[in-house]
């Protein structure tokens, strides 16, 4: 039986190869009839079917998901059966994730029916020299099964694949700090909208110093939100939530931001609004973003002026009539309008980004503004709703001092304790000074003399504001005479 079907394919090969060779030599009508009767008894005798996953979609730089889902499904079967794997490292380069090196094949059995993957590669159609080695190549995976079974495989393995793949890139997955890139630098090969590297902030809830009731009420609503898909369907409303950090400087609204990010699992998009030059080139930002993300807008007061009623260049002259005069700021003001960098994002282009139409794409994503002055901000930005949460990030008090003297020095208590308590009550000194009186800076330097330096800074910090509320009441008083007299 053997030796006939072996006689057979030999035979049929042969057939298709003379078929081939020498079909051009026919006119167009009889060729084209002639192949499609050979398709078909070469279907009649093939009882196999084929499917193919290629790497990029009808947009020629547009990657396909199901191509890595299956290559990332496949990573898991192909280690046991192909011989030629692909190494990538990921996860803080701790661990490897191997894939199907190109032109191998595997076999998966799914509920009884065996199935063949095989990879391969589309070498470049033209034979010009590319200024872009290795762009035209495109990769697919090939999919073989019995046509006995196209129900089963075409209804329930591929989805069971995609989704596999699915999970493992997320188990894989990288966590990104995302940052806009300048639009001059979004076209041509390969360039992005966003610029990415590895996002490994070390901050979490458990290091930050603050009020504790509150950070578990923050945690509580991010992990509400996070697990808040259907939710949002049901009420429909997009699956996103904006947070205003507000306080002054060096009390932790970056760190905060980290925390979240580390909490939740999602990447980070840093935009910095000054680079982006109109409100379109903003939304098409937005639209590469992706879901389970945060996406942050970091001294919203300092980016734009977004008071609602953008100067004009010509009032802005009479501001700056002053500062042409020095010659820095009229350096940096030439260099400015040379570049063309002016940005003119408006506020209700921020506003639409928030909330328009457009946000709804992508969903699951936190909106995080971070601000020193929050009266500065026009009330529409900042109103519930946009931002649904405003979190006061205050001055360091005495609790949040114990998280930082238990991260810092690994203390819970100390006689010095008691005086620190009271000094707290009476100044305000932001958590970033705290930390940085409490950080050793030496192996000499114990948790004592961390601690008595925190004490001389605090009664410092003290006897300044003492000084100077003096002063302002001697002003006062001063002024009150004047204008009495
Ligand atoms: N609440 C906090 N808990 C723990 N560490 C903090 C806290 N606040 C500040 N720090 C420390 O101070 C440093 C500066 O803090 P961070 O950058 O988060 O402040 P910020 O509020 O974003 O300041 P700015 O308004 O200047 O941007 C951090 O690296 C962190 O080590
Ligand atoms: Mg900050």
């Amino acid at each position: 039986m053997w030796t006939e079907l072996s006689a057979t394919i030999s035979s049929l090969a042969v057939a298709f190869f003379m078929f081939e060779k020498y079909l051009n030599f026919f006119p167009y009508t009889i060729r084209w009839y002639a192949e499609r009767n050979f398709r078909k008894v070469v279907n009649f005798v093939n009882p196999y079917v084929e499917i193919s996953f290629h790497e990029f979609t009808s947009e020629r730089l547009k990657r396909s998901d199901a191509f890595f889902a299956i290559q990332n499904y496949l990573g898991t079967i192909s280690t046991e059966n192909a011989r030629r794997l692909k190494a990538d490292v990921v996860k803080d380069s701790q661990s490897v994730v191997l894939s199907m090196d190109a032109n191998e094949e595997v076999t998966d059995v799914f509920n009884g029916v065996r199935v063949w993957w095989a990879s391969g590669k589309i070498p470049p159609q033209s034979k010009s020299i590319s200024l872009f080695p290795g762009s035209e190549e495109k990769r697919y995976y090939k999919l073989t099964f019995h046509k006995h079974y196209r129900e089963i495989i075409t209804k329930s393995y591929v989805q069971h694949v995609l989704k596999k793949g699915k999970e493992i890139a997320v188990k894989n997955r990288q966590r990104m700090l995302y940052t806009n890139n300048p639009s001059k630098d979004w076209h041509g090969w390969k360039s992005t909208k966003w610029g990415n590297i590895v996002f490994e902030h070390p901050s979490t809830f458990d290091t930050l110093a603050m009020d504790t009731a509150k950070k578990e009420e923050i945690k509580k609503d991010l992990i509400k939100f996070s697990k808040g898909k259907d939710y949002y369907a049901k009420i429909g409303k997009a699956w996103k939530r904006g947070y205003l950090l507000y306080g002054p400087p060096g009390t932790g609204k970056s760190s905060m931001i980290a925390a979240m990010a580390n909490l939740l699992d999602y990447d980070v998009y840093d935009l910095e609004l000054t680079t982006i030059k109109d409100n379109s080139e903003l939304r098409k930002l937005l639209i590469e973003t992706k879901g389970k993300s945060i996406i942050v807008i970091e001294d919203i007061d300092c980016s734009l002026d977004l008071t609602g009623q953008r100067k004009k260049r010509k009032e802005k002259d009479d501001d700056e009539a002053d500062k042409e005069k020095d010659p820095i700021s009229k350096m940096k003001r030439e260099a400015e309008e040379e570049s063309g960098s002016g940005s003119k994002v408006t506020l209700s282009g921020l506003l639409n980004v928030i909330d328009g139409i457009w946000s709804a794409c992508g969903g699951e994503r936190i909106i995080i503004f971070t601000t020193n002055y929050v009266d500065k901000l026009d009330p529409a930005l900042i109103r519930r709703g946009r931002m649904d949460k405003h979190i006061v990030m205050s001055y360091c008090c005495f609790e949040a001092f114990k998280v930082l003297a238990k991260n810092y020095l690994d203390i819970e208590s100390h006689e010095l304790f008691g005086k620190i308590e009271e000094l707290f009550v009476e100044t305000k000194m932001s958590p970033a000074d705290v930390a940085d009186n409490l950080m050793p800076k030496s192996d000499e330097q114990d948790e004592e003399t961390c601690l008595k330096r925190l004490v001389e800074a605090l009664e410092a910090s003290k006897e300044e504001a003492r000084k100077k509320s003096e002063e302002e009441a001697m002003l006062k008083t001063k002024d009150g005479v004047v204008t009495e007299g």
